[in-house]
């Protein structure tokens, strides 16, 4: 399991070891890990060319002390002290001495030079801001990260990508204006107001490593599923990119970026929320923890591994019924949306339940059992529900609904019955022992409205750690919100963020089959955050097999896929 803590825990934790530590000892540990990484990156360290990005603060100092480690190993290494007047005393020092070559950025052609040797470097580390940072990166700070961006080297970001909020993973938008000036005393400019935005392009895998089968990333020499930089368009920048050094059309076209994008994030201690939450995940690419001795406390944030949600999944025993291992009931369908109650039955029968039984219209009914002659068809005892896939809003989804909600079993509630129950208020789940809510962002906007909040499907997207623990606390009940990082949160404070998933999944009806696996589970007896949290691992696995080698996958074969997804995580 990955455990994420907040910048304050973080701190917290920091200074109590430090005081019982040598000054400078947890930097020196930060940076033996850091530079041990880039070596493995690097595969032949003599003779690599290095560039260092140098902000203000420790950040900028672990930078240092990884570039001195590296320089005595022969790298050329080129430190761009962003702010000169303010870099790491120790760190500078240590650098010069063992052969570093330093650039401050009030000197004259700064901006040129120091895109020159970006380009041509064969890493480049982000130590520009770590936890210390706040909202959008300054110049030339943002120029240098595009920079980054567009050469062919290796970006590996310090503690987190600069420029992403470590607690939420949020990005802050460039600030308005035609063109971003920059100047040498740039990062000591004010900051641009924070502001989230959705993460750009780039498909990856959100967590590196929580990946036994890695999506297919060209192999870097020494890190397995890391990166090497050699397609400008997967950081959407080719088609503008001026040439190297000219910084004319670097302003020209606007070419600066508010936050890094890594391909790897050495991040030290612990993890941190916005490594695993989109876009943070996005920028921060592959994620290396380098241990510094830190004992932090509970965790604000969990991501889930293989062996956790193997030991989580239903086993039948040996004397099991297909009644003992839970039946589920699926409210889910309409004349109008039949193909909803079918996906979602597929799905629900891959879950680990003993039986589904189907409950809903009659032709619908008929449809499900053609797909799936296993289906039980009509109301009969169950020991969980599953409700709104295609459920329409109408009044007869209104009855349905209530008779779900009244049973006095776990319920899941999707779709259709968020819509309804947003109408209906957070009461309407009084007499439910365990509900669990799967909003995407356009039914969380809905559900929020439910609680009297006004808010927009964009600010879902930039907070959605904060807004699935809204959810949860307001409607007193488990939240699976939906989305390139779907993040789960239950009324007791339990938050996760799932590590799987592929664009790939956003898909019509993709929905309806991550309801049939969560409400499978929920009536094996599992606890809805459980459930919810080896759903939307399962299905975003499945969704990556079914669309293996990039090919686009129908809603359908992520159902399919889900028994594979299943072994996968057992093998573990
Ligand atoms: N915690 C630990 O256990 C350990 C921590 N360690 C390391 O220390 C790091 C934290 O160091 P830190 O506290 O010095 O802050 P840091 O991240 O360098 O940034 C502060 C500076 O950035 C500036 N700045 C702010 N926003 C900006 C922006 N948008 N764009 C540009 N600049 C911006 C800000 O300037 P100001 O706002 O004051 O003008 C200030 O000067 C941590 O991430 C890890 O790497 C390890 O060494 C060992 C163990
Ligand atoms: N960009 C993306 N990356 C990863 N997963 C995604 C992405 N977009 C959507 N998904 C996933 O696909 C599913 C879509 O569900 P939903 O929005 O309910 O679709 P539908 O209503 O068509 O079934 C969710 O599990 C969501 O997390
Ligand atoms: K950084």
């Amino acid at each position: 399991m990955r455990e994420a803590h907040s910048v304050e825990q973080v701190r917290a934790a920091e200074a109590a070891l430090m005081a019982v530590l040598p000054g400078g000892a947890l930097m020196q540990r930060a940076a033996a890990g850091l530079a041990a990484t880039c070596a493995g990156l690097l595969g032949r360290v003599p003779g690599s060319r290095v560039v260092l990005l140098v902000g203000s603060g420790d950040n900028g100092g672990d930078a240092l002390f990884a570039g001195e480690r590296l320089a005595r190993r022969g790298s050329r290494v080129d430190a761009l002290l962003l702010a000169p007047k303010r870099a790491h005393t120790a760190g500078l020092a240590a650098l010069r001495a063992a052969g570093g070559r330093i650039h401050p950025a009030d000197a004259p052609g700064f901006l040129a030079d120091a895109q020159a040797l970006v380009g041509g470097a064969d890493l480049v580390l982000d130590g520009i801001v770590g936890i210390g940072g706040r909202g959008a990166l300054r110049p030339p700070a943002d120029v240098l990260a595009a920079a980054a961006a567009r050469s062919r080297a290796l970006v590996v970001a310090v503690d987190l990508p600069s420029g992403i909020d470590a607690d939420t993973g949020a990005v802050a938008a460039p600030p308005p204006g035609p063109d971003r000036a920059a100047g040498p005393a740039g990062l000591d400019a004010p900051g641009a107001a924070p502001g989230p935005v959705a993460g750009a392009a780039e498909a990856v895998e959100g967590v590196g490593g929580a990946w036994h089968e890695a999506p297919p990333r060209p192999a870097g020499p020494g890190l397995p599923g890391a990166a090497a930089r050699g397609d400008l368009t997967a950081h959407g920048t080719a088609a503008q990119a001026p040439a190297e050094g000219d910084a004319h059309a670097v302003f020209g076209t606007g070419m600066a970026l508010t936050a890094v994008r890594a391909d790897v994030t050495v991040t030290f201690g612990t993890y941190k929320p916005g490594l695993l939450v989109d876009p943070g995940a996005e920028y921060a690419g592959v994620v290396e923890l380098v241990g510094i001795g830190l004992t932090p406390p509970a965790p604000v944030l969990r991501a889930a591994q293989h062996a956790d949600v193997a030991r989580l999944l239903p086993v039948p025993a040996r004397e099991s019924d297909k009644y003992a291992r839970g039946v589920l009931g699926l409210v889910a369908g309409s004349e109008r949306y039949p193909g909803a109650a079918v996906l979602a039955t597929g799905a629900a029968l891959r879950g680990g339940a003993g039986a589904v039984r189907y409950v809903g219209p009659r032709p619908v009914g008929d449809a499900v059992l053609a797909a799936h002659p296993e289906v039980l068809v009509g109301d009969g005892r169950v020991q969980a529900y599953a409700v709104g896939a295609g459920l329409d809003t109408g009044s007869e989804a209104r009855a349905r609904l209530a008779t779900v909600l009244d049973a006095g079993v776990p319920v899941l509630v999707d779709a259709d019955g968020l819509t309804l129950l947003a109408e209906l208020g957070k009461s309407a789940l009084a007499r439910v022992p365990g509900a669990l809510l799967t909003p995407h962002a356009g039914e969380a906007v809905r559900l929020l409205a439910g609680l009297g909040l006004a808010t927009t499907r964009a600010d879902v997207e930039a907070e959605r750690l904060a807004t699935a623990a809204e959810l949860a606390a307001g409607y007193g009940a488990t939240v699976l919100l939906k989305g390139s990082t779907t993040v789960i949160a239950d009324p007791y404070g339990e938050t996760w963020a799932n590590p799987t998933g592929t664009p790939y999944l956003a898909t019509a009806g993709s929905g309806d089959v991550l309801t049939g696996l969560a409400g499978a589970l929920l009536a094996t007896g599992l606890r809805p955050v459980d459930a919810a949290v080896c759903a939307a691992y399962l299905h975003g696995l499945a969704g990556r097999l079914a669309s293996a080698d990039g090919v686009p996958c129908a809603a359908s074969d992520v159902a399919a896929a889900a028994p594979r997804a299943w072994a996968e995580v057992r093998r573990a």
